[in-house]
């Protein structure tokens, strides 16, 4: 099936881990072109719901499409989305270069596109002079980069990442945020998870808050930062400890038991997108 749709949409997504609740009905949209940044606490289900849409974790119930395919339909969008997790899925003992082709392979690009386009990121990234070096030598940062270049490589029409300039020296920081900008600005849609608030005050066109796994507020952060009841000089950082203070708990009724783990969560280096 096939929806003409926004680039992400969820209805009643749901992830249950036994009786815990991870993610709870959870309903959004983003159109295409735009940064959604993606905030809650820790253990909020962000990880989760980015595991949902990009088919690594099964959803318990709910629906969710990218680009109009249903995300139970691995192949349909394999090529639409690029994923950098937590972890960046690299393996050791291949280099930085070879990580990359492998992936290109992966991705069918063809050889000579793969290798310019490979030949380019290593040096937006200053990784040219480390690039025939094994990944088991590489400072966090620098596997941060491949993992990102390899999110990017095939020119995903949805990209997902995950604190994204974690480890990053900030001028590669930077060196991600323009690459963010540019990505939105050629048509491609940026789902952003990061609790950087200076990061998502900068980029995303539309903010979502997920507070054990409901989301508790949504909006452009201007429009946010208005709700507030304006006092003058309101931050992101005021709504987001304004909506996740405290809550009544959520009480998760007993559910199924989880079956639908495609992957092992540590099992990082599987998780190619
Ligand atoms: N494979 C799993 N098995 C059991 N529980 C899990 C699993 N994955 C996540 N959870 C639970 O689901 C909830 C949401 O976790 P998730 O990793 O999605 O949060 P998060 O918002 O990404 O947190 P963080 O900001 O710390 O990365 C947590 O309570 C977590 O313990």
């Amino acid at each position: 099936m096939t929806r003409d749709t926004d680039a992400i949409e969820t209805q009643s997504l749901t992830k249950r881990f036994g009786n815990e609740v991870a993610v709870d009905g959870l309903d959004l949209t983003v159109a295409h072109g735009t940064v959604y940044g993606f905030l809650g606490p820790n253990g909020a289900g962000k990880t989760t719901t980015m595991r949902m849409l990009t088919s690594l974790t099964r959803p318990t119930d709910g629906q969710a499409w990218i680009d109009g395919n249903p995300v139970s339909d691995r192949d349909a969008i394999r090529e639409s989305i690029g994923y950098l997790p937590e972890e960046p899925p690299v393996f050791d003992e291949l280099t930085g270069r070879e990580q990359l082709e492998y992936f290109g392979r992966l991705r069918d690009l063809p050889a000579v596109e793969m290798n310019t386009r490979i030949t380019n990121w290593l040096d937006l990234f200053d990784l040219t002079d480390d690039a025939d070096k094994r990944i088991e030598d590489y400072s966090k940062g620098m596997r941060q980069k491949v993992g990102l270049i390899q999110a990017l490589l095939h020119e995903p029409d949805v990209v997902f990442l995950d604190e994204p300039t974690s480890g990053l020296d900030p001028r590669a920081a930077r060196t991600v945020l323009d690459v963010i900008a540019e990505l939105t600005d050629d048509g491609h849609t940026v789902f952003l998870s990061t609790h950087i608030l200076s990061v998502v005050e900068e980029l995303a066109d539309v903010v979502g808050v997920l507070y054990e796994g409901n989301l508790v507020t949504e909006g452009a952060p201007a429009e946010l930062t208005a709700r507030m009841e304006a006092e003058e000089g309101t931050t992101l950082e005021d709504v987001f400890l304004s909506v996740t203070a405290e809550r009544e708990s959520i009480a998760p009724g007993p559910g199924p038991e989880d079956t639908g783990d495609m992957t092992d969560r540590s099992n990082a280096r599987v998780d190619d997108r």
